[in-house]
């Protein structure tokens, strides 16, 4: 089982219908090298999440790649994802942690704060994401967090996530503040050559 995150690119899908373009985008991006792949899609009922999550879980697997399932542990739980990821307006932490055990990897949303990350530790969390370190063009009303966190959050040991208006250009700076992983959707699947999306942001950890 993965219990701990590699340094990398941290893909998350966009809100897609149409899981043959989901499945071949993400495919692209994850034979390109991805540390971790997150499905979220803030659009789809429990059908289609239970769909498009169990075909990303092959594909994944194929790629030997962790996926993480936005909002929704007992999807991640049932379909064998990796893990979970976890924002203020879902389940808690601890809760999580106690009803799946190790048998998910938990990641919690900290937005611009250091205590509620100190406290998602505390109660388990796998990883912690701070941001938006940009505008996002993807959540735009998304609460801004400055780099500065990044290198202050370096104290809890566990990976630390960076997320919104990351691009290739931006994220070398937000690699060196102290982030592992650099989190994105536009950056990455709204290009037309997400290959070379993937690529441009692994040259961040160079
Ligand atoms: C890696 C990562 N970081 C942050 C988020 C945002 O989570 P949340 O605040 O719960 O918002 P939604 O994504 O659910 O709209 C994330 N999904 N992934
Ligand atoms: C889910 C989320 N949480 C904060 S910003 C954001 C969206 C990230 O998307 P993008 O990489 O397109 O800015
Ligand atoms: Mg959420």
């Amino acid at each position: 089982m993965i219990n701990r995150l590699s340094r990398g690119v941290y893909a998350i899908t966009p809100d897609l219908d149409d899981t043959d373009t989901l499945l071949q985008m993400t495919a692209t991006a994850l034979s390109a090298g991805l540390a971790c792949l997150q499905y979220r899609n803030k659009q789809a009922d429990a059908a289609l999440a239970l769909n498009q999550a169990r075909a990303l879980r092959d594909l994944c697997a194929h790629y030997n790649t962790p996926l993480i399932i936005n909002d929704d542990a007992e999807l991640a739980a049932s379909i064998g994802a990796t893990g979970v990821h976890l924002g203020g307006d879902d389940a808690d932490v601890q809760a999580t942690r106690e009803r799946y055990g190790s048998a998910l990897l938990i990641g919690a949303s900290c937005y611009n704060d250091m205590q509620r990350a100190e406290r998602a530790c505390a109660a388990g969390a796998d990883y912690v994401a701070f941001g938006a370190m940009f505008p996002s063009s993807t959540k735009p009303k998304a609460v801004r967090a400055s780099a500065a966190l990044l290198t202050q959050a370096r104290a809890l040991q566990v990976p630390v996530v960076a997320i919104g208006g990351i691009t290739p250009d931006n994220g070398r700076a937000i690699v060196q503040a102290g982030a592992d992983l650099l989190a994105a959707i536009d950056g990455l699947f709204g290009q037309g050559d997400i290959a070379a999306a993937v690529r441009a942001y692994q040259l961040c950890f160079q």
